[in-house]
């Protein structure tokens, strides 16, 4: 062990000591809290006198109902301070720094050494720091700059000086195994050693190898919407996650988790993910993904079609004789111009076009849908569209009153009453008893009885209607989204909209509503076209709104999700090289999203350098889409990637078996075969029954599995493994020139390895790839 080790040794023994008393006492405490609350729980009635027997009684009894419920509360937080504190404390004690740097204030002759970590560490004073956490504003300086002059901002202005030195510290088990001055060494050895690394079950946190521009990600605080366009694997998830827990650090005294949504691509991804911020001692945001959105709001009306459906039509289906329109489709219901479109309709239903259900009774009908139209076109034409569909509700709600009246004498109803079962009876009685009050008198008039016995019985049948009124189901938004594809409605308020494929995309979604299937590219704006309708369900509670794989959303998809979380500041972060659904055209970019919010409120950062993949497989992939030249690969070496042909299934599967054996004996612990769709990927997991404990990831799989995986490249997404074999890269295979992004998201998951075969000829997608950059073999 060197000098400077066995000090920083020293040192950090300390350090461990501190925590060790601050265990120690918050235990203490912790268990106290917890008494205290079981105690409040178990004697919360014995206090309170309940008594309600005047008003006064009843106003006391209240109030000493609020002060117990308080006093619960409060030392419920306090426990949950305590323990929270105590998980933090206990986890430090692995490694309670990474970093430290060593800094002179400008206007002092003082150089402090602030050790960085991830929580904030005071001795017993509570006024000292010994450890400052990663999120804290000096802590930035360790992520912003080299040895050099520095600053950082605080809430009380911007502070200069210099930052004489910076120090990583490998610490594992309160032991320090390493330390580097990062002036002195080159690269970022820590870095190269975390990136060197198995992947495991879930993603971990980078505090300790923040770069750069990713700190300007995590911590950025301008603007209503920040674009994060970066290469595969430069960070963006990583960046998203960590700008979270920044978040939460930063606001901790007005934002809750709960008050954080992150969309994302798929559930495996989540539980992916799901490690992070509990790592960093912070509890998950919402997460959730835009197709749960749309089953959650339209689960009522429509079985919606899930993406990965539509893209596994697109993907295998290309012969069918449909496939043309549904593509054009999928891109017209995804733009801009849609959504105006939809906007525009709205308020011509404000003068005609509106649809209405009529509403039946025991199959007699109240009123019709005609009547229904006739009395919303034609009351007081000064109130606004909301107002007068809150009219028609309150009118039906009305009629369904006098219903009410009018049926309890008929016969249906005596009838019922007869055959009303025992229990029934018995539930009906009761409940009248307890009406009544429990007087001697109360059960002497059988005409008031039948009476009410007759109330309750149409009520009941009423109840089902009443609550669908109460819900607007009256509005036929079924038939006003497909009138909107009539030629009339085109005609007259598309602006150019009678080429002959947009009258195709129309009568082609005539026909699917008129199945009862609602397409996926068609979810969202029927839902847009509803709660124009119906009027929009804000959620107002959402602060900042995270949406991961932003290029898999169409413009009027973020139009739709900036109405919806009105009071959220937006984080949008994506690559278009890996935009693989329909929707996305050829020059796909996040351009349009400037105008969500305006030029000036918007900020963009862009990622070039990537760190999941080695050098090799990077001077690959960048081979795969224009502009790769751009991205940088970080100085990591590995085996290049390799292109073996093979001239059948047999010897391809043959290949594949001997390879997973190879890898699994280099102990490689994820290995994903990727293939083109899921029909393809079952397929292959029938083919290769040879390799032991493979699984099939599918659709509806939720958890990200450790070993050898068999996954269609859109479930892929997102995620990474330690070595991937890419199925079929053959001509037949990927012979489309559309399907160039779908491949480069695939041969850009794997970290240290990547194999690639083709059955036959290789795809024309692998033309540019240089002989330098793709090994070639032929079996
Ligand atoms: N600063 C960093 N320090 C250590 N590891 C990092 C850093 N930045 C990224 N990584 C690692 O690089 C890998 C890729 O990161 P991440 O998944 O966040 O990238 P991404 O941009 O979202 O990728 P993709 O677009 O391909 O899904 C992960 O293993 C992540 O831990």
């Amino acid at each position: 062990m060197n000098n400077e080790i066995r000090q920083e040794q020293e040192r950090l023994d300390e350090v461990l000591e501190t925590i060790n008393q601050q265990i120690g006492k918050i235990e203490g405490e912790t268990s106290q809290r917890k008494k205290e609350v079981v105690n409040i729980r178990k004697h919360f009635w014995d206090d309170l006198k309940v008594n309600v027997d005047t008003f006064d009684d009843y106003l006391e009894t209240i109030i000493g109902l609020r002060q117990q419920a308080q006093a619960l509360s409060v030392s419920e937080g306090e426990h949950r301070y305590t323990s929270k504190r105590l998980s933090t404390l206990r986890r430090m004690k692995e490694a309670p720094y990474f970093g430290r740097i060593d800094v002179t204030e400008e206007g002092s002759s003082l150089t402090e050494h602030i050790y960085i970590g991830t929580s904030t560490l005071t001795d017993p004073s509570g006024e000292n720091f010994i450890i400052y956490d990663w999120r804290a504003p000096i802590s930035s300086v360790y992520y912003d700059y080299p040895p050099g002059p520095m600053e950082y901002s605080t809430p009380g202005g911007v502070i200069k000086g210099m930052l004489e030195k910076k120090w990583q510290y490998i610490i594992k088990g309160g032991v320090v195994e390493s330390m580097f001055d990062t002036s002195l060494t080159i690269g970022d050895e820590i870095l190269q050693q975390v990136l060197g690394k198995g992947r495991d079950k879930h993603m971990h946190s980078i505090v300790s190898t923040i770069q750069r521009e990713q700190n300007k990600i995590i911590r950025n605080d301008r603007g209503r919407l920040l674009i994060v366009q970066g290469a595969a694997g430069s960070g963006k998830t990583s960046a998203a996650l960590q700008r979270i827990a920044y978040l939460l650090y930063k606001n901790r005294d007005k934002l809750k988790a709960d008050q954080i949504i992150l969309f994302s691509p798929n559930s495996m991804f989540n539980n992916y993910v799901s490690n992070v911020l509990p790592e960093l001692g912070e509890e998950n945001m919402q997460q959730v993904t835009f197709q749960e959105y749309l089953d959650h709001r339209l689960a009522d009306s429509f079985q919606v079609e899930d993406p990965y459906e539509q893209l596994e039509f697109l993907l295998t289906e290309a012969d069918a004789p449909s496939y043309s329109t549904r593509t054009a489709s999928i891109q017209f219901k995804a733009s801009l111009r849609f959504f105006e479109i939809i906007k525009t309709y709205r308020q011509s239903l404000e003068r005609s076009g509106m649809i209405f259900r009529g509403v039946k009774f025991r199959g007699k009908t109240l009123v019709s849908a005609k009547q229904i139209t006739e009395r919303f076109y034609n009351t007081d034409t000064t109130l606004s569209f909301h107002n007068k569909i809150d009219k028609l509700k309150e009118w039906l709600g009305e009629l369904l009153d006098e219903t009410e009246k009018l049926e309890l004498k008929k016969p249906w109803v005596e009838e019922e009453i007869e055959y009303l079962s025992k229990e029934d009876y018995q539930k009906v009685y009761s409940q009248i008893q307890k009406k009544r009050g429990d007087t001697e008198d109360s059960f002497d008039d059988y005409e008031q009885e039948n009476e009410l016995l007759a109330r309750m019985i149409v009520r009941k049948k009423l109840k089902k209607l009443r609550k669908r009124i109460k819900a607007l189901q009256f509005i036929n938004i079924k038939a006003i989204y497909k009138q909107l594809f009539d030629e009339q409605i085109r005609n007259e308020q598309w602006k150019g909209g009678n080429t002959p494929a947009e009258r195709e995309i129309c009568l082609s979604t005539q026909k699917m509503l008129d199945e009862g299937k609602l397409y996926y590219e068609d979810a969202t704006p029927f839902l847009l076209l509803k709660e124009l309708i119906q009027g929009f369900q804000t959620n107002t509670s959402i602060k900042y709104l995270l949406v991961d794989e932003a290029q898999d959303y169409s413009p009027f998809q973020f139009e739709f999700l900036k109405r919806l979380f009105p009071s959220a500041r937006m984080t949008v972060l994506g690559d278009f090289n890996q935009a693989i659904f329909a929707h996305a055209s050829e020059r796909v970019n996040f351009e349009t999203l400037t105008s969500l919010y305006g030029m000036d409120k918007t900020e963009s950062i862009t990622l070039e350098q990537s760190y999941r993949s080695t050098k090799q497989i990077i001077e690959f992939t960048r081979e795969l889409i224009p502009e790769g030249h751009l991205i940088k690969a970080i100085d990591r070496e590995g085996e290049k990637p390799l292109l073996t042909q093979v001239s059948s299934r047999e010897e391809l599967h043959d290949n594949i078996v001997s390879k997973v054996k190879d890898w699994q004996s280099r102990r490689y612990n994820t290995i994903a075969i990727i293939c083109k769709s899921a029909a393809e990927s079952a397929a292959a997991f029938k083919a290769l029954s040879l390799i032991k404990d493979m699984k099939l990831v599918q659709r509806g799989t939720n958890e990200y599995e450790q070993g050898v995986v068999v996954i269609p490249a859109y479930l892929a997404k997102g995620i990474e493994f330690d070595a991937v074999i890419i199925y079929d890269a053959s001509a037949q295979t990927y012979g489309d020139e559309s399907l160039r992004r779908l491949f480069y998201t695939a041969c850009t998951r794997a970290m240290h390895n990547l194999q690639v075969y083709s059955v036959g000829e290789p795809s024309p997608l692998l033309l540019n790839a240089s002989a330098d950059s793709l090994l070639a073999t032929t079996n």
